[in-house]
């Protein structure tokens, strides 16, 4: 398997701390002192308890919040603003019920300015790609959910983001719909190994994915440990969660997890 250490970095998080005050200044502490590094054509996936702050990580990583305390360097650069670089896909999509799907996947080259038979080309490619071909024409509450997650997926893909970051896509979707779902960003992935961040609740679905996993406490979250996936890729999900080295991995690191998701349910 490749060693990800070996490539440049992307992402420094370091000293992260962050906190919300309500209008009359009390204060919830989300973030505390986490540290860790993304490297190039890495696919990292963070998990943790249920609001320990993983989307609160994911905000700061994208220039949409400032941290109260610590930094988040892009390729050297302190993170101060929202950058094209980076793709977001969140659990709801973002698709456009008055556009058809091939509309909807032309929206950000559209803005972007890119001429028509290029963005008709673009998107008729992606479309293909992902499977949805005859689906073209149809708009967005035609379709199933995975095949939305699909549209959505593609429309980001469209403007060929460097990083992409993806915040629980799959929370909502069925497990067999998921399953597919993951086969699928696998695939997308090993065409041209773009950096992902992946946010998910679900220890089998990190594991699949990830090059490795970071595990977050419960709030006010701190990085708890780190761990490499060393399962041999190409990767079948269907297949791999009877792999032993996956049941290995999956044991070893449900230990860490399990103590913080039951501390959090006492806490409930
Ligand atoms: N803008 C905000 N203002 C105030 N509090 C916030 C804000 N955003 C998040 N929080 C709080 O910060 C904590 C962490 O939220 P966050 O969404 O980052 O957690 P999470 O781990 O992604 O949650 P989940 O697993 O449920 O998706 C929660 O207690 C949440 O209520």
């Amino acid at each position: 398997m490749k060693n990800t250490l070996q490539n440049k970095m992307v992402f420094q998080v370091e000293g992260l701390h962050h906190s919300f005050f309500t209008k009359k200044k009390e204060e919830t502490k989300v973030l505390e002192g986490i540290d860790f590094k993304v490297f190039e054509n890495e696919f990292v996936a963070i998990v943790g308890p249920s609001g320990c702050g993983k989307s609160t990580i994911l905000n700061l990583m994208s220039g949409l919040l400032r941290p109260t305390e610590g930094s988040v360097r892009l390729r050297d650069k302190e993170m101060d603003t929202v950058h094209s670089s980076i793709g977001y896909i969140a659990q709801s999509d973002t698709l456009l019920p008055w556009r058809t799907v091939r509309k909807n996947v032309e929206v950000g080259l559209e803005i972007r300015g890119i001429d028509k038979t290029t963005r008709k080309q673009k998107s008729i490619e992606l479309i293909k790609k992902a499977e949805l071909e005859g689906f073209e024409d149809a708009y967005p509450h035609e379709l199933s959910g995975g095949m939305r997650k699909r549209v959505d997926i593609i429309k980001v893909l469209a403007v060929e983001p460097e990083i992409i970051f993806m915040d629980e896509p799959f929370a909502s979707l069925d497990v067999f719909t998921r399953e597919i779902l993951q086969k699928y960003v696998l695939k997308v992935w090993s065409e041209d190994r773009r950096t992902i961040v992946f946010i998910t609740h679900d220890l089998t679905e990190a594991i699949t994915l990830a090059d490795r996993i970071f595990i977050l406490s419960q709030r006010p979250a701190k990085l708890k440990s780190t761990h490499c996936i060393d399962l041999e890729r190409p990767r079948d999900p269907e297949e791999l969660k009877f792999n032993p080295r996956f049941i290995e991995l999956y044991e070893g690191i449900w230990k860490d997890l399990k103590s913080e998701v039951e501390m959090q349910v006492k806490e409930a």
